[in-house]
């Protein structure tokens, strides 16, 4: 039997590993066995942290982009997880600047066609953050080209963080979604809360549309059951310019990590948070703070700063920055600030 692949997408910070941890609960009152497949931008695993506890193997790639710096590690990682478990799903999370056409093609691997079955794409959409994002990197067209493919060819959409907007401004996001994806039901959810039969449900309809696209027809959806079409997606992908000639976004995109000698100050870290420039577009880690004896994952993104404890001791105290042109000297002397 063919095993299942999910591939969750979404620009970073936008809620995947959040959806991942409650699709996991749910898969853990069901039969059948489930691996996780997580790739982070930087070498150190944050999110992994996130997803132990449930029960299900998790195999980590770091340091790069299946979509590309690493796209043969997950041909790799995806061999490896067949021959030892032979799971009932898969399920991939992307970085947030991985382009999704370019992880469906590395599935379509020879050795990997015949025992996958790819379910669909499922994309968490920051609906807090999602038109801000599309008009601030107007000008930089990978950034902007792979927030675009990251609904253009979803199966499936969460408008996550909708308590964050109001209804004004999320019907403006959806009608932009929908303006870029005609084809994919379109969940509207907060910390990714849905139905989850209905994301198990999926149906793929990525290729027909991407065709339809290209021919400037529009329809109903169309159902691609597995990846064994991809060729004519690679055929569509040249044709729309989406093939590996043009710059990948991850090029631009770096990440430093930073590990901790010793507890901050809590409202000092906060504040360095908030003010952290443009430029950095995530950081999270954990941290210790002077006075509290847990240890506290952190989450930023340009519009949210999250602290909460972790039960979880494991991890190193380590924080992970992702951006664009970033002065690490400038970061880290502002985050040593926080030890004082
Ligand atoms: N207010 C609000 N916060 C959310 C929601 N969903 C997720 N978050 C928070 O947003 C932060 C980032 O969520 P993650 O699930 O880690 O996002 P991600 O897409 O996995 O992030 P990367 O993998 O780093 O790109 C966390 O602090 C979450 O708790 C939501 O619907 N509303």
């Amino acid at each position: 039997m063919k095993a299942g692949v999910y591939i969750l997408t979404g620009y970073l910070g936008s809620g995947k590993t959040t959806l991942l941890q409650k699709l996991l609960a749910y898969l853990r009152k069901r039969d059948g066995q489930v691996v996780v497949l997580m790739n982070e931008m930087g070498e150190e695993d944050i999110d992994g942290e996130q997803l132990q506890g449930f029960g299900f193997p998790v195999k980590k790639l770091l340091d790069g982009c299946i979509c590309c710096s690493i796209q043969g590690e997950l041909t790799e990682g995806l061999k490896e997880i067949l021959s030892s478990f032979t799971p009932d799903h898969i399920l991939i999370e992307t970085t947030g600047v991985a382009d999704p056409v370019d992880v469906v093609d590395a599935l379509a691997h020879p050795e990997l066609y015949d025992n996958l079955d790819l379910k669909g794409i499922v994309s968490v959409v920051d609906a807090s953050r999602f038109r801000d994002l599309n008009s601030r990197f107007s000008s930089k067209g990978s950034l902007v080209k792979t927030i675009r493919n990251q609904v253009k060819y979803a199966d499936l959409l969460l408008l996550n963080k909708s308590d964050l907007v109001s209804a004004d401004a999320l019907e403006k996001v959806k009608a932009k979604v929908s303006e870029l994806n005609p084809y994919a039901p379109v969940h509207v959810t907060i910390h990714g809360e849905m139905e989850l039969d209905q994301l198990l449900w999926v149906k793929r309809i990525g290729e027909k549309a991407a065709l339809e696209r290209e021919s400037g027809r529009t329809g109903g959806p169309a159902v691609q059951k597995s990846i064994g079409k991809l060729s004519v997606l690679g055929k569509v992908k040249q044709s729309l310019g989406l093939d590996r000639s043009e710059p990948s976004l991850y090029n631009s995109i770096e990440t430093f990590s930073y590990h901790f000698t010793g507890p901050v100050d809590g409202e000092k870290f906060e504040d360095f948070l908030w003010d952290l420039p443009k430029n950095v577009y995530r950081a999270k880690g954990y941290v210790l703070f002077k006075g509290r004896d847990e240890l506290i994952s952190f989450q930023h993104t340009d519009n949210q700063v999250h602290l909460f404890p972790f039960e979880n001791f494991g991890p190193k105290m380590v924080a992970v920055f992702i951006g664009e042109g970033l002065d690490k000297e400038k970061i880290i002397a502002d985050l040593q600030a926080c030890y004082a």
